[in-house]
C-alpha cells in the first residue's frame, strides 16, 4: 500500500473575532521563543502585555472587520498546493497549523491521525528562518504530536530564502506593480524591502533571520535584472520597549521623502495578507509617505496563491520527502542554496 502523505502549512495565525484578540496576544507573548523568561514570570508578563496591548490591537483588527484574513488566505494556499501536488502525481492531504490561534498544531495532528497519514511534511510559510517563527512552529507541532501520541517522523520543508520560485514570484509582482503604475524601475524610485522586525537581542543570540532576508532580497533583485536599481532593506512591526533591528520602515519612508524618491514597497517576509500588510503597510505607512511628501507609494501584494509560489512550495514538499532523516534530526533543507547555518537551526529548534 502506498504511503499517505500529510503536509502541514504553518503560519502565525491571527484572531478570528474581537474577543480572540487578547487570548491570541497572550499565546504569542507566552511563547519562550518570543519572551525568554522562566515559565512563571513569562506567563505573568504575557498576561500583562496582552491585556495592555489588546485595545490597540483590537483597533487594528477592527479596520479589517474585526478579524485577521490570515486563515482564509492560508486555506486558499493549502487548497492550491494540494491541487498542484495532485497534478504532479502526489496525493497529499494539506492541513494548517497556526502558532497562536486556531487551527492549532493539535488540530492538524488530530486531522492527520484521523486520516491514517503515515508521512508528514512540515511546511513553514516563513521563507526566512527565525527561532521566533519557524523553530517555534516546528517545536510546537512536535510537542502536540508527542502529546497526542502521533508516531510519525516528520520532515521539515524550508527555509527557502533563495528558492527561485519564491524569489521570481516576488520579482514578477514587482514588475507587474511597476508596469501597472507606469513606473520605470531605473528611474526615481526606491525599492523598500520591508520585513517583520526582530528584537536585537534575538539576533545577537544567533538568529539567522536578517541574513536570510538579505539573501532573499539579493536573489529577487538579481532576477529583476536592473543594474541601477535603488534598493533598501528595512524592518517593520516594532512592538514594546525593546531595541529592534533596523533600519525601521518608517525611517526609510521619511528618508525616501527627503531624497525625493517614490517607493515600491515589497513585504518580503510575508507570503499572505494580514494586519501587518493591510493595516500597517496599506494605511499607516501610506499615510506616513504622504506626510513625508514621498512622490508615490506602491505596495506590492503578498504572494498568496500565485502559481509560481505554489509551485515552489510543491517542490519544497517533494524534495523534503526525498530526504529521509533519522529520528528528530534537523538539517537545513535548502543546504547550499541557503544562508542559514545548521548549528543555528539546531539551537533554534532545541533551545
Ligand atoms: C516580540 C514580539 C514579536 C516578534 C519577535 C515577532 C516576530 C515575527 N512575527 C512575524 C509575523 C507576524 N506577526 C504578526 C502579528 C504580531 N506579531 C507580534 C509580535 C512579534 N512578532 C504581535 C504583537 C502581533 C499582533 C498584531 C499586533 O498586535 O500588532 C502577524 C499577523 C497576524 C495577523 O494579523 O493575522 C504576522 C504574520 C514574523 C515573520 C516574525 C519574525 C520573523
Ligand atoms: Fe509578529
Ligand atoms: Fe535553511
Amino acid at each position: 500500500m502506498s504511503e499517505r502523505v500529510g503536509v502541514v502549512l504553518m503560519n502565525l495565525g491571527g484572531p478570528d473575532s474581537p474577543a480572540a484578540v487578547e487570548p491570541f496576544l497572550y499565546n504569542l507573548f507566552r511563547d519562550p521563543a518570543i519572551i525568554r523568561l522562566p515559565w512563571g514570570l513569562r506567563h505573568f508578563v504575557a498576561w500583562m502585555i496582552s491585556r495592555r496591548r489588546a485595545p490597540l490591537a483590537q483597533d487594528i483588527y477592527a479596520r479589517l472587520g474585526g478579524r485577521s484574513p490570515i486563515l482564509p488566505e492560508t486555506e486558499a494556499q493549502a487548497q492550491a498546493l494540494e491541487a498542484r501536488l495532485k497534478e504532479l502525481g502526489m496525493e497529499a492531504r494539506c492541513v494548517i497549523a497556526m502558532r497562536y490561534w486556531q487551527p492549532f498544531a493539535a488540530d492538524s495532528v488530530t486531522a492527520l491521525k484521523a486520516e491514517g497519514i503515515d508521512r508528514v511534511v512540515l511546511l513553514p510559510l516563513y521563507p526566512q528562518f527565525s527561532t521566533t517563527t519557524t523553530a517555534s512552529s516546528v517545536k510546537d507541532w512536535l510537542s502536540a504530536a508527542n502529546q497526542l501520541n502521533f508516531k510519525v517522523n516528520p520532515v521539515v520543508a524550508g527555509c527557502y530564502p533563495r528558492d527561485p520560485h519564491f524569489t521570481k514570484a516576488y520579482a514578477d509582482r514587482i514588475r507587474a506593480a511597476a508596469e501597472a503604475e507606469h513606473i520605470d524601475l531605473n528611474g526615481s524610485v526606491r525599492l523598500l524591502f520591508s520585513a517583520h522586525g526582530l528584537p536585537e537581542r534575538i539576533v545577537a543570540a544567533g538568529d539567522p533571520y536578517p541574513a536570510q532576508i538579505e539573501a532573499s532580497v539579493h536573489a529577487i533583485v538579481e532576477s529583476l535584472g536592473c543594474p541601477d536599481l535603488d534598493v533598501q532593506i528595512c524592518y517593520q512591526s516594532r512592538v514594546g520597549p525593546m531595541t529592534w533591528i533596523g533600519p525601521s520602515t518608517d525611517d526609510e519612508i521619511a528618508r525616501a521623502g527627503k531624497d525625493g524618491k517614490g517607493i515600491i514597497l515589497v513585504p518580503v517576509s510575508f507570503v499572505s495578507e494580514h494586519s501587518e500588510t493591510l493595516v500597517e503597510l496599506d494605511i499607516e505607512y501610506r499615510d506616513l509617505a504622504a506626510k513625508q511628501a514621498v512622490p508615490f507609494y506602491v505596495r506590492v501584494p503578498a504572494l498568496g496563491i500565485m502559481p509560481k509560489f505554489i509551485e515552489g512550495l510543491a517542490r519544497q514538499v517533494i524534495a523534503a520527502l526525498d530526504r529521509r532523516l533519522p529520528e528528530n534530526a534537523w538539517r537545513c533543507p535548502t543546504d547550499m542554496a541557503c544562508a542559514c547555518r545548521e548549528s543555528d537551526l539546531r539551537s533554534g529548534i532545541r533551545q
